[in-house]
């Protein structure tokens, strides 16, 4: 009988799209998921019936907010597997041309701060993983080794948040391994034109979008490489060498 406790993942942003991938994902494979979401009752999350998902409420740009997350973390769980840094603001500088010094202070409070305290808070636990090692994955972007001056201060906290990687890969060796995955363009949002869809797909030499299911991928691949660490893994289509 398998009495070794299930894996737990721990993912920032998780009500749609990549992070709700990967906690219906998690959960199919029996880990335990803890979810931190602005809202518990929005879209599909709301309606994941299964004993193994914790959804805890974060406004990951309220310090107090995140202070108690990390509380109800260490409440709910004696170790953690997996922390997954996704949650993320992808707006371009100029729709926040009224304010651009609050949209900065939210994209380093997300992309920066949030996973600082995150990783610095649960690394004990990390460090009493059931797997061979504990992770910690952030979520980067392509754009980081070469920015879209559009999205200036996006890029810029995406690389801070690269830089941090490398920084808790040095400090949580060898019991914590720590990597990043910069996605190319893998799902277009609503927002993006077709115009918009179709010369990004022309600078991307496979032409496609990768799909959640590229990300997934390469997440599994760093959790079962015992050998990863300060690594960073492009998923991007060869979007980064056009
Ligand atoms: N999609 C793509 O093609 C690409 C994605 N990436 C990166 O991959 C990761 C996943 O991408 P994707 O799923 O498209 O991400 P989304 O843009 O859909 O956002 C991910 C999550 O971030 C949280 N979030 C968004 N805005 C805010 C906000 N204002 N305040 C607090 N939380 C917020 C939300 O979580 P919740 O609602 O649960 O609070 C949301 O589900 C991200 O880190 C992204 O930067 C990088 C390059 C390309
Ligand atoms: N948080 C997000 N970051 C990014 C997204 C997104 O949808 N949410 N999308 C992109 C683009 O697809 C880009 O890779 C292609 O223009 C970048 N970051």
């Amino acid at each position: 009988m398998n009495t070794q406790p299930n894996p737990v993942a721990v993912i920032t942003g998780a009500s749609r799209r990549l992070g709700l991938h990967m906690t219906q994902s998690f959960l199919q494979q029996g880990w335990q998921v803890i979810v931190l979401t602005r809202d518990c009752g929005a879209g599909e999350l709301a309606n994941i019936d299964n004993p193994n998902l914790t959804c805890i409420e974060c406004d990951a740009l309220n310090d107090e907010s995140v202070s108690a997350a990390i509380g109800s973390i260490r409440q709910a769980t004696q170790h953690v597997d997996l922390l997954l840094h996704n949650a993320s603001i992808y707006e371009k500088d100029q729709q926040h041309q009224s304010d651009p010094v609050s949209f900065y202070n939210d994209l380093y409070a997300i992309h920066m701060k949030l996973p600082a305290r995150l990783n610095t808070a649960l690394a004990d636990l990390l460090k009493e993983s059931v797997r061979e090692q504990g992770n910690i994955i952030h979520i980067t972007d392509i754009y980081v080794a070469n920015p879209n001056p559009e999205y200036a201060l996006y890029c810029s906290t995406k690389a801070g948040s690269e830089n941090l990687m490398l920084s808790f890969a040095k400090r949580l060796a060898p019991t914590v391994r720590v990597n990043a995955i910069q996605p190319g363009p893998v799902k277009f949002l609503p927002e993006h034109s077709s115009d918009d869809q179709s010369k990004v797909l022309a600078e991307t030499l496979l032409a496609v979008e990768g799909g959640f299911e590229a990300l997934e991928k390469a997440i599994y691949a760093i959790l079962d490489n015992h050998y990863m660490t300060a690594s960073v893994v492009r998923v991007d289509g060869g979007r980064a060498m056009a």
